[in-house]
């Protein structure tokens, strides 16, 4: 899950995809980047590292123009270097630059596709250069003169071509800007406008938050397979383009990778959240309906809003007893293991008080490695917890994940192969409790009825594409568990990358 914007303005579009990256932070911490269009000409600044350390005053002021697009990244393929950092950039036809939040599922076919029959090289290996070559060589079959319609008409034929998870924006030179949503809408996209008295801006984005703090209203998400192309002069144009578009948003991004104050396919995250704390509540108490828990605990940040509801559906009370280092980044998306489970220790630290002889519960929003719950029960035992109790606000994820969040091994995911009880002894825990996947889908549902179907495959292995077997699942874990990446990693560095790496002069 990486975060897109792509921003049509009457003035210059730099400070606003900043400020939309910023607040999409959550959904990639590897790489950023932003490019945008002045005068017929493309302009670049990417790197690894946060939006706040990529972009420095210098590479705000040479961002020029009423056009842009910008990216974080959190890799789920290819490797981390800076070279697959987005967003990409392509000279035929007519110059096109796009970024793009998913993964593509049958990425490396459609890679020898193009070397051989579309006559395109593609030089890293991130699918979303070869998602871009796609939509290039679609467009290129239209005329020289583009009308909307001609790119409906490509879009069409990238949802024949690709297939997986994917919702991407771009730029086409001297045409305007143009975004895109899989067919079953596994990653969301939202636009909206604004008019402050200069005419109609345009902002496309992952998430609804990204237009909030820019002063844009929501108009919608895009629906499944449609696009939406906005011309120079910032009118918008849509249109489904997929054949037999049916939507089935993953459900992961309500449990942990949204943010609480986005709306996604109409449902507040902030209230499904909510609902997924209630229903967790309502659990525990059929099944354990003479609890002895003295203290609902969360463990920051994700977990809180449904920690909270939780406690107060119970009746027990609520506590903060885990501190945050706000300066620490999310840990679950952080690239390697180590990584990982030093920085939990560095990121949340416990209040003696709020354990001390007491049974306690805490409140995580997912268990997905089991690097975060094994530590937080160690440090609340040693807080002087007497009992401690762990609840997972999503049910056990048992399966990988191949439509853009970077859980690609089976045997890396703690619940994998094991009951419910059985996590629960490995993490330490004197009892645990996980949410029905049912419940987590009406939990949803309470928010927008409308919402029929969900990509649940971390839960259930049903993956919506259809085109998932055991041999992808198993060269994909090959390919990109943590020790294959580690692996890798040294020569991923080595690489040069197709922009200016500007490591050498003073950055
Ligand atoms: O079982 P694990 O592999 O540890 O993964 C699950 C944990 O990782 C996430 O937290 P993270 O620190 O990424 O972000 P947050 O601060 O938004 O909760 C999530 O909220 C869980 O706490
Ligand atoms: N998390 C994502 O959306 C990743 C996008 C793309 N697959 C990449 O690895 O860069
Ligand atoms: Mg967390």
């Amino acid at each position: 899950m990486c975060g897109i914007v792509g921003l049509m303005a009457k003035q210059a579009v730099n400070q606003g995809i900043y400020d939309a990256l910023t607040v999409l932070q959550h959904r990639g911490q590897d790489a950023a980047g932003m490019m945008t269009w002045h005068e017929g000409r493309f302009l670049l600044r990417k790197s690894n590292g946060l939006v706040r350390d990529v972009f420095h005053t210098r590479h705000m002021a040479r961002l020029k123009g009423n056009l842009g697009i910008g990216h974080v990244r959190y890799p789920t393929a290819g490797s981390s270097s800076e070279a697959e950092s987005q967003p990409f950039y392509v000279n035929s036809p007519y110059g096109i630059s796009l970024a793009h939040n998913g993964n593509l599922t049958n990425s490396e076919q459609l890679k020898q596709e193009l070397f051989s029959s579309d006559l395109r090289h593609i030089n890293t290996s991130s699918d979303s250069e070869v998602l871009l070559n796609v939509f290039a060589h679609e467009l290129g079959k239209q005329g020289l003169h583009l009308e909307p319609g001609d790119i409906f008409d490509a879009v069409r034929r990238v949802h024949r071509r690709c297939k997986g998870g994917y919702a991407a924006v771009a730029i086409i030179n001297g045409v305007g800007l143009v975004a895109f949503r899989d067919p079953n809408g596994i990653r969301p996209v939202v636009f909206g406008t604004r008019d402050e008295g200069v005419g109609q801006e345009v902002m496309i984005a992952s998430e609804s938050v990204a237009l909030d703090v820019g002063g844009f209203e929501l108009h919608r998400d895009l629906d499944p397979g449609e696009a939406i192309f906005v011309d120079m002069a910032g009118e918008i144009h849509t249109q489904q383009c997929a054949d037999r578009p049916s939507l089935a948003p993953c459900i992961f991004e309500h449990v942990y990778l949204a943010r609480p104050d986005s709306i996604l396919d109409g449902a507040y995250v902030y209230g499904t959240r909510m609902q997924m704390g209630r229903k967790l509540g309502d659990r525990i108490q059929a099944e354990w309906p003479e609890h002895d828990i003295d203290v609902v605990i969360p463990i920051p940040d994700t977990s809180r809003t449904s920690a909270l509801e939780l406690a107060q559906h119970l009746g027990v009370t609520y506590r903060e007893g885990f501190m945050k280092n706000r300066y620490i980044g999310r840990t679950f998306i952080m690239p390697g293991q180590t990584q990982r489970k030093k920085s939990v220790r560095q990121k949340l630290n416990a209040i003696d008080i709020e354990f001390k002889g007491k049974n306690v519960l805490l409140v995580d929003d997912s268990i997905v490695r089991g690097t975060t719950c094994k530590q937080i029960i160690q440090m609340a035992r040693e807080a002087g917890a007497n009992k401690v109790y762990f609840a997972s606000a999503a049910p056990p994820v048992r399966y990988p994940n191949v439509y853009g969040i970077d859980m690609p091994a089976a045997s890396e995911l703690i619940a994998h192969g094991r009951s419910e009880a059985e996590v629960g002894e490995l993490i330490g825990a004197d009892r645990i409790f996980y949410q029905d996947l049912e419940d987590l889908k009406s939990a949803c549902r309470e928010v927008n009825p409308n919402l029929e179907a969900f990509d649940c495959s971390v839960f259930d292995g049903r993956y919506v594409t259809g085109d998932i077997d055991d041999a992808y699942l198993a060269e994909l874990e090959a390919s990109r568990s943590d020790d294959a990446k580690q692996q890798q990693s040294a020569g991923d560095h080595a690489l040069v990358g197709m922009h200016n790496q500007d490591d050498d002069i003073d950055d």
